[in-house]
């Protein structure tokens, strides 16, 4: 049944809960999972902190979660499912993974400006201060 979810996966998305810390130390474990699995290297994983509206109840510091990011070559995007201020990573998450797909088969990928993109830069966060990620393209 579960190997059901790894085949031809195309992009993985680990999400943890910004207010538990336990739903962020588990991420280990699902990319063990992941990697346990021979998701090839190409495929592009990125790593979304939900819940980030609940600002007091925060457990995991975007810092920490940053280093956990770039410790596994991951973009980091922290989001909310319900408040509409932060709703646009959520497309952000999709915008990029579908970039990075689209640059791997060098196919033109539109940006915000329009289309088609500039030549494609390497991964990198926009916002480094913020700890959201933001599609590079
Ligand atoms: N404040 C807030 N609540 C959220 C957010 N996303 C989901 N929830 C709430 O969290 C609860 C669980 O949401 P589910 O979609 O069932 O997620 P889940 O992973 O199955 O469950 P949990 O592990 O409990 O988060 C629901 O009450 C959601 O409304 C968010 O970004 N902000």
């Amino acid at each position: 049944m579960v190997e059901h979810y790894y085949r031809n996966v195309h992009a993985v998305v680990f999400v943890y809960d910004v207010t538990k810390m336990s739903s962020f130390t588990n991420l280990k474990t699902w990319i063990e999972e992941c990697n346990g699995h021979a998701v090839p290297p190409l495929v592009p994983r990125v790593l979304v902190g939900n819940k980030c509206d609940l600002k007091d109840l925060i457990q995991v510091p975007s810092s920490l979660a940053l280093k956990f990011a770039d410790a596994h070559n991951m973009l980091l995007f922290e989001t909310s499912a319900k408040d509409p201020q932060e709703s646009q990573n959520v497309d952000a998450i999709f915008m990029c993974l579908v970039c990075r797909l689209k640059a791997q088969r060098s196919l033109p990928c539109r940006d915000t400006e329009g289309w088609p993109a500039q030549p494609q830069p390497q991964p990198r966060r926009l916002d480094e201060a913020s700890g959201k990620g933001s599609c590079p393209c």
